[in-house]
């Protein structure tokens, strides 16, 4: 399809999809399998994702009276616009500007420079009628930050943009098809005019004389929105990952090359141990991802409960979890599925293996909702404010539970003697407790060799991500195993799961050699005895992982990968799609006589003098 055709049927899929929420009816929770079936980035994701979830996370009683219902019957369409061209991960350098104008009881909403035109938001450029903007509220000449502001777009008759917004979308993105069904949009305002009732106000207030009355809960509560999302991002990685997975795994069973032997039949590429080394960390990837989704699940809806009644106290720590996670999973999800591109060989690169697309569709989930590098930081900061109360009588709580026993983590040493220990649950968190604190107290020390916390903290970036990085994984070999102690039906299903469990937590190790080793987490002897376990458990994996990916019950529709294919009949339909293609509409191609022609004639003329 072209842009134009991709992006009609896309609105004609949405428009289809919430036809059939209302007349089925169906749950939240089934309208969101019928998205992840709709399989294209939408205006829907942001209306119900952002817009919405802004609303009722920001507005007071009355604007929620006011627009849920327009919303929620999709009377009004909405986005979430706060990325400008100039800024994105600083959200408080964004410049877009709110003026209040006592005269009028109005907001005069104003782009002063080209950076502060609003680029990136999903659903602008051509199908939204309203937005929640952010922009700096300023009252009485003085400036009070961001803030969040319902606004009107365009003319609810014809979707022309109303007088002062100049609006449309910001290009062909990454990918053949991929995000480009999405109509990430650019919007300019020039003094545009919106009621006092239109600025979000449940957190603070400018009133009609035109006093600012700030918020007297965390300010950080406006960034709610994007916390909700960067939770589903989780669960959302681990479907990403299960899918590439799928393709990778079956085909892999498929694929024969190199070892006949006597003329017989070759190797299954998935009996190499160099493949299993790649494929079988990124199945129990995609296993761990929905382990530690469904637990970053909790975690956000018993925030969200303790908010409503004013207890704060949780607020940075489900910051911290979904930022890192968000961060950590998106990153290993989209070097996965590149991964298991390769991982079939030639023909990953096809089209039709459906990985290409799975990767450019993926792939910015590394950027949006925060980019990964930046979120990380916000881990780190969290984990140096938590180093530097260590002592103070604050214990550390859930997550950072185990830097509470920093005495014995920063002296203990690993008491693996042989392969078979590393199956030891608690054997294998103590090692990543180990060396999640101790990297991240040595960046606290050499934090601390700065008289400027804040120069030191730039001029040791790169250590301070490493720490995140090292939190966050034990946070999911931590989650991995609490699943495995809980209830699981079917004791050949609890064996394979902590075969899994297992590989994830030694691959980790064995990627991260570095860090165990340096932090004095493990010695080189418990190194190579972790990838002699690795080597068992690949072994012991083997014969059922075929049936692990065909657990996700992915259909062949929903995989679009003719090498993932459930009756692995790959290769006569690897020809089938070939013939499909337009080039094979006509033997002799177009263009032949207007260029090939020429050239060999040419050519023999050359010969024949
Ligand atoms: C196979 C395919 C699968 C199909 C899937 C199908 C479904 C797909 C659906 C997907 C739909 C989603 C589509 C998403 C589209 C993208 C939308 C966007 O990108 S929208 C745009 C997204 N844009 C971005 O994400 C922008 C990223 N940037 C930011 O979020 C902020 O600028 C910042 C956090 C980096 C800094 O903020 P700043 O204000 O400078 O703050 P300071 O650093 O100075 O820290 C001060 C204090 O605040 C604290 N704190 C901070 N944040 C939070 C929080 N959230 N909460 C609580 N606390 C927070 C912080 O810890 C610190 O605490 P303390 O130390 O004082 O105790
Ligand atoms: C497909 C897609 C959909 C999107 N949808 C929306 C939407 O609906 N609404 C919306 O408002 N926005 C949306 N965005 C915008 C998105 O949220 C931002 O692009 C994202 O937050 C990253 O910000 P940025 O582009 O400013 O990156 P930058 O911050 O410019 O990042 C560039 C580089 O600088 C590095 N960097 C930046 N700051 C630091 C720092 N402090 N320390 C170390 N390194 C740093 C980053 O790691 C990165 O490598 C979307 C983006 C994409 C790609």
């Amino acid at each position: 399809m072209t842009r134009k055709e991709l992006f009609k049927n896309t609105l004609r899929k949405s428009v289809h999809a919430w036809k059939l929420i209302n007349e089925l009816p169906l749950s939240d929770d089934e309208s969101l399998m019928l998205r992840h079936f709709m399989d294209q980035p939408g205006f829907l994701d942001l209306h119900w994702r952002m817009f919405v979830p802004a609303i009722k996370g920001q507005g007071t009683e009355e604007q929620k009276q006011k627009w849920l219902p327009l919303a929620n019957k999709m009377q009004i369409i909405g986005c979430y616009a706060q990325t400008e061209l100039g800024h994105g991960s600083n959200v408080q350098g964004l410049e877009t500007t709110a003026t209040f104008d006592p005269q009028t009881d109005q907001f005069i909403l104003h782009s002063p420079t080209q950076t502060s035109s609003k680029w990136w938001p999903g659903g602008l450029g051509k199908v939204s009628t309203h937005a929640v903007i952010y922009a700096r509220l300023i009252t009485d000449g003085k400036d009070h930050g961001v803030h969040g502001f319902i606004v009107q777009l365009r003319n609810m008759d014809d979707h022309s943009p109303l007088p002062g917004i100049t609006i449309g979308d910001i290009g062909v993105k990454f990918g053949n098809g991929a995000y480009n069904s999405m109509d990430n949009g650019f919007l300019m305002f020039d003094k545009f005019c919106i009621p006092r009732d239109q600025m979000l106000m449940r957190l603070s207030k400018v009133t009609r004389e035109g006093k600012y009355v700030p918020s007297d809960v965390p300010r950080q509560l406006m960034y709610g929105t994007m916390v909700s999302v960067r939770q589903t991002i989780v669960s959302n990685a681990s479907i990403a990952m299960a899918r590439a997975v799928c393709i990778a795994t079956r085909y892999s069973a498929v694929r024969r090359q190199f070892g006949s032997q006597n003329g017989g039949i070759e190797t299954q590429v998935i009996d190499y141990k160099t493949q299993q080394n790649r494929l079988f960390p990124l199945l129990a990837s995609a296993y761990a991802f929905r382990f530690v989704g469904e637990w970053l699940k909790w975690l956000y809806t018993d925030v969200t409960q303790r908010l409503e009644a004013s207890d704060f106290a949780t607020l940075p720590e489900a910051h911290a979890c979904t930022a890192g996670l968000k961060s950590m999973t998106t990153s290993a999800t989209s070097d996965g599925i590149e991964e298991c591109r390769k991982l079939c060989g030639g023909h990953g690169y096809l089209w039709c293996s459906g990985l290409p697309e799975l990767f450019a569709v993926y792939v910015p989930a590394c950027t949006y909702e925060g980019d990964n590098v930046v979120l990380q930081l916000q881990v780190a900061r969290f984990l140096m404010k938590t180093v530097s109360q260590l002592g103070s009588g604050k214990a550390p709580a859930g997550t950072t539970a185990y830097m509470g026993r920093a005495k014995h983590l920063l002296q203990c040493r690993s008491s693996i003697r042989k392969a078979e220990d590393w199956l030891n649950p608690a054997m294998v968190l103590e090692t990543f407790e180990a060396r999640a604190l101790r990297m991240a107290v040595s960046c606290a020390n050499n934090l601390s060799k700065f008289e400027n916390q804040e120069q030191g903290f730039s001029e040791l970036l790169a250590d301070l991500v490493e720490a995140a990085i090292a939190h966050c994984q034990l946070i999911v070999v931590s989650k991995f195993i609490v699943k495995l102690e809980g209830e699981i039906k079917g004791k050949g299903v609890k064996n394979q799961l902590k075969n899994l469990c297992y590989i994830y937590a030694l691959h980790l190790i064995h990627k991260h050699l570095g860090d165990f080793l340096s932090t004095n987490s493990i010695t080189s002897e418990q190194a190579s005895l972790a990838n002699h376990q690795l080597r068992s458990l690949y072994t012991q994996v083997r014969p059922n992982a075929v049936a692990l990916v065909d657990a996700f019950d992915y259909t062949d529709h929903y995989l679009g990968s003719v090498l993932g294919r459930y009756d692995g009949n790959v290769y006569p339909k690897l020809f089938e799609e070939a013939l499909k293609d337009p080039l094979n509409d006509t033997v002799v191609p177009d263009g032949y006589h207007e260029y090939i022609r020429p050239l060999i004639k040419q050519h023999l003329r050359s010969a024949r003098l």
